[in-house]
């Protein structure tokens, strides 16, 4: 397969990724709201080291090309701005 083929492929693979991040997020703001109601802080760290934890084992276990600490650092990005939308 040639360059163009597999940016192809990527190309597909990023609309998914932004369909699914959008979706994640949209669970986020549903969160959000309850915890308005309920009075809690949008940052919840020991729910935010979970996901690290397990996004941290899960990569270990497909054995890359990405490493956990890669993984790890693009979820806390993404957990970061999902705290923006939830405000
Ligand atoms: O699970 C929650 O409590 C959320 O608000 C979602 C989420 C996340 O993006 O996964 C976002 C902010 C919190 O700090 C923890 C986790």
């Amino acid at each position: 397969m040639d360059i163009s083929n597999w940016r192809t492929r990527i190309d597909e693979l990023e609309n998914m990724i932004i369909e699914l991040l959008n979706k994640r997020a949209a669970y986020a703001v549903e969160i959000g709201k309850i915890k308005k109601q309920e009075g809690l802080p949008v940052f919840d760290a020991s729910r935010e080291q979970e996901i690290l934890n397990r996004v941290a084992e899960k990569t270990r276990a497909q054995n890359g090309p990405l490493s956990p600490e890669s993984m790890q650092r693009i979820f806390q990005t993404i957990m970061t701005e999902t705290r923006q939308v939830e405000k």
